[in-house]
């Protein structure tokens, strides 16, 4: 269990950071929420993400073009119809998750990485458009720590480090062989502590 939720989380931090290399504006605007909210004399800590709601979007967004379970098996329990189709009971069904959350007819330009479309988006498993945890009774127990441990990992990342990508051209975002969405080519950056946060790394 915890090998899984390490494996996804990890997964998760490296598309997003992947993601905001290629879109540095998001970025400084990730960086500057978190500038204004939590300061340079502390670390990004759990409490604070409910005052870092574009920290939020940026993880939404990233497990929507790249969720690390992009196909999800599900067996219907009793006959059932499912878009007009009669379903046996005990089929095997797998759920799409990543062509229902890359459907350019629900979403937008999904191929965009755009965090604001997330912005004030409540109850966003409304219409099952959007489910990178899955859903109902076997939906992902670990949702909470997941969301909390992405948080705090990227954020912190984002706090202490300046990102530069280690060539002109974009980072490579092809998704690799696996059933959690790996990247085909591991995501290579050079960071360096930012400025305002020597005095604080150098007492860690
Ligand atoms: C970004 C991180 C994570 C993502 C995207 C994720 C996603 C998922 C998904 C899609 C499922 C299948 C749900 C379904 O079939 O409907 C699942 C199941 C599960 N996840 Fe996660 N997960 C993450 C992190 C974690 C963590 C941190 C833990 C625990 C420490 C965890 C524990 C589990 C367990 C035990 C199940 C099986 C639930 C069952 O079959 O009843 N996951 N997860």
């Amino acid at each position: 269990m915890l090998a899984g939720g390490t494996g996804t989380s990890i997964s998760t931090m490296e598309w997003a950071m992947s993601l905001l290399l290629n879109n540095p504006s998001v970025l400084i605007k990730a960086q500057a929420e978190i500038d204004k909210y939590v300061g340079q004399d502390r670390l990004i800590q759990e409490s604070d993400m409910t005052n870092l709601p574009y920290l939020g979007c940026i993880i939404k967004e990233t497990m929507r073009m790249f969720p690390p379970g992009p196909l999800l098996p599900h067996e219907s329990a009793k006959d059932c119809k499912v878009g007009g189709y009669h379903i046996p009971s005990g089929t095997m069904l797998l759920v799409n998750v990543w062509g229902i959350q890359n459907d350019p007819t629900i979403w937008g330009d999904p191929e965009t990485f755009r965090p604001e479309r997330f912005e004030g988006l409540e109850g966003y498993r409304d219409g099952f458009k959007y489910m990178p945890f899955g859903f109902g009774r076997r939906s992902c127990p670990g949702e909470g720590m997941a969301n909390r441990t992405v948080a705090i990992g990227l954020g912190s990342l984002i706090q202490c480090f300046e990102w530069e990508r280690t060539t002109e051209s974009k980072v490579d975002l092809s998704e690799g062989v696996g059933i959690t969405m790996p990247k085909a080519i591991n995501l290579e950056a050079i960071c360096r502590p930012r400025s305002t946060m020597l005095k604080l790394l150098s007492h860690l």
